[in-house]
């Protein structure tokens, strides 16, 4: 299979996809020339997903082309046998996943899983391919490989795992990648590493990348073109910097300003008293196995209707926090304390795998009425009446409810882990990537679903984000994590205008800008 000079190893035309008599994609035309970075953006459930899939031969279930032709390094991918779709998949693309958690075996080994995808792919033999994992792990940006070959899924903090991923795409030398949204769980400055990393695989090897990404900034910075999608259409498709200057489609123009705009609400002071703080934090400590110390000694504390931040390296302890603060976890030292004044009043987490909460045999609908039904609130009609309202404000449609987790895309997935975390009206909610999988204009209808919130009902927020915008602008405080411990915390104005510490500082620095930065290509 050798790409002939000259053409696209991406070819589509006129592609058309269907869930059932739903139509996902409505005539999609988009080439990727070798050693071209093409950048899709859009809104949530546009169909970016759905594209992905179709190229390589993975729709789930009830997915099916309808029209149109996929033609990937030359060969029609709709005419291909199944094992030649794997073949295909093994030698000529890579494909990064949306979903880190969903997309790994939980019962391999992580190096064990990269490695045979080159021992399938590159026909390499077991050690070298053992070897050559380790180190395909290390060129995607994972400080640790060792102990993160060794490791299981679950073992790995989501960054991580998403790292796990672009070194199996990358284990077959692929002359197409295709990476849906590969650094939406990861901080900047390892984002920014694994983004430079792909930039020289492009240059050197003339790879060709179509790269799903919910992120203006980082399309901006790293295409040499920008397919922006909508309902199941390319609606432009251009230079990057022309779509941004000069977008043609009105929602173009909207999804430009929203990421302009990086809106926020006036800070306002949370109420309560700060002497007597909704949750206290103090020295806690979570080790896993005897050696490896995934939190070490943090304190912090959040106020009544405060929104705090979190924030900082990939694996450094975040969502480790996250599962001590919610109990699903307890510290080998250190408290967590709780001030509430209604019982059954516990902290909902929104996790960052949407998948891992919600359960995939039951219908959206029921996964939102549950928390409700188990506190025993509301008969049955009046918990209906609610998870429709819960559903109007994370902007999910209500076509959607009778659905299960698998025929949605990951933002509506997101959005409706939000809206089950939101239903027994708790006074915390813990949010571990609550808006990284969606597109600004949503993303900023959920943080102000959230503020609303905190007004009104004086709802606190613990924000776990990589997205150093979104904390500047809706927390209050934030704390800044690195390898276990709190390097800093304070105003989140403060703290990332002007950093105290180095770490803030190269986090802060590395953080992508709209309309800065080079192509990939240039
Ligand atoms: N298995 C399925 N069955 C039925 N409908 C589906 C299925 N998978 C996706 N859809 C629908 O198809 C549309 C496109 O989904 P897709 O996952 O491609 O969107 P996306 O642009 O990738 O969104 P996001 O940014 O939220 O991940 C959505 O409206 C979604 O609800
Ligand atoms: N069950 C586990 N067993 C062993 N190690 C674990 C386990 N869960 C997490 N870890 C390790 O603990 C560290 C912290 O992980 P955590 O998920 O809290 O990081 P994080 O800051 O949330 O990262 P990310 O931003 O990538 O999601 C990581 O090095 C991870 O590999």
């Amino acid at each position: 299979m050798t790409t002939v000079t000259g053409e696209p190893v991406l070819d589509v035309r006129g592609l058309t996809v269907s869930y059932g008599a739903e139509p996902a994609l409505r005539g999609v035309d988009l080439t990727v020339g070798a050693g071209e970075v093409v950048a899709v953006v859009g809104e949530s459930g546009s169909g970016k997903s759905t594209l992905a899939h179709a190229l390589i031969g993975l729709l789930p279930p009830g997915g099916r082309i309808g029209s149109g032709r996929a033609l990937v390094a030359g060969r029609d991918t709709a005419a291909l046998s199944e094992r030649e779709l794997r073949e295909l998949r093994g030698a000529v693309v890579g494909f990064v996943p949306q979903d880190p958690t969903a997309s790994l075996d939980p019962v391999q080994r992580v190096g064990a899983q990269v490695a045979e995808a080159l021992r399938v792919h590159a026909r390499a033999g077991r050690d070298l391919a053992r070897r050559r994992a380790v180190e395909l792990m290390a060129e995607a940006g994972l400080d640790d490989p060792e102990r993160c070959a060794r490791a299981y899924p679950h073992e790995l903090s989501g960054g991580q795992r998403q790292r796990a991923l672009v070194a199996a795409a990358l284990a077959c030398r692929p002359k197409l990648l295709i990476a849906d949204e590969p650094t939406s769980a990861l901080d900047v400055t390892v984002q920014r590493r694994i983004l430079d990393r792909l930039g020289e695989l492009v240059a050197e090897r003339g790879i060709g990348v179509l790269f799903i990404t919910h992120d203006l900034a980082v399309a901006a910075g790293r295409a040499d073109r920008i397919a922006v999608m909508s309902g199941g259409r390319i609606v432009e498709c251009g230079p990057a910097r022309e779509v941004l200057e000069r977008p043609r489609h009105a929602y173009t123009a909207r999804l430009v300003a929203a990421a302009r705009r990086a809106p926020g609400p006036a800070h306002h002071r949370p109420s309560g008293d700060p002497a007597a703080p909704l949750l206290v934090v103090d020295a806690v400590t979570k080790e896993y196995g005897r050696r490896h110390r995934a939190v070490d000694g943090v304190s912090f504390t959040v106020g009544h209707g405060e929104v705090f931040g979190l924030v900082g390296e990939s694996g450094s302890g975040k969502s480790t926090t996250a599962r001590l603060v919610t109990g699903l976890d307890r510290p080998h030292s250190g408290s967590v304390r709780l001030s509430v004044e209604r019982p059954g009043d516990r902290p909902q987490l929104v996790q960052q795998s949407p998948y891992a909460a919600l359960d995939p045999r039951w219908s959206v609908r029921r996964s939102v009425e549950e928390p409700l039904r188990a506190q025993g609130i509301g008969d049955r009609r009046a918990r209906r009446i609610r998870v429709a309202e819960l559903f109007d404000q994370v902007a999910l449609s209500h076509t959607l409810l009778d659905r299960r987790p698998a025929e949605l895309s990951g933002g509506q997935r997101q959005r409706v882990a939000i809206a089950r975390a939101l239903a027994p009206g708790p006074s915390l909610l813990v949010c571990d990537e609550p808006v990284s999988a969606l597109d600004v204009s949503v993303q900023a209808r959920i943080l102000e679903l959230l503020a609303r919130l905190r007004t009104e009902l004086g709802l606190a927020v613990l924000l776990i984000s990589h997205d150093l915008g979104v904390v500047r602008e809706w927390c209050d405080r934030v704390a800044v994590m690195r390898a276990g411990r709190l390097v800093e915390q304070g105003p989140a104005r403060q703290v990332l205008v002007a950093p105290a510490h180095p770490y803030t500082r190269e986090l802060v620095d590395a953080a992508p800008v709209l309309g800065e930065g080079q192509p990939w290509a240039s």
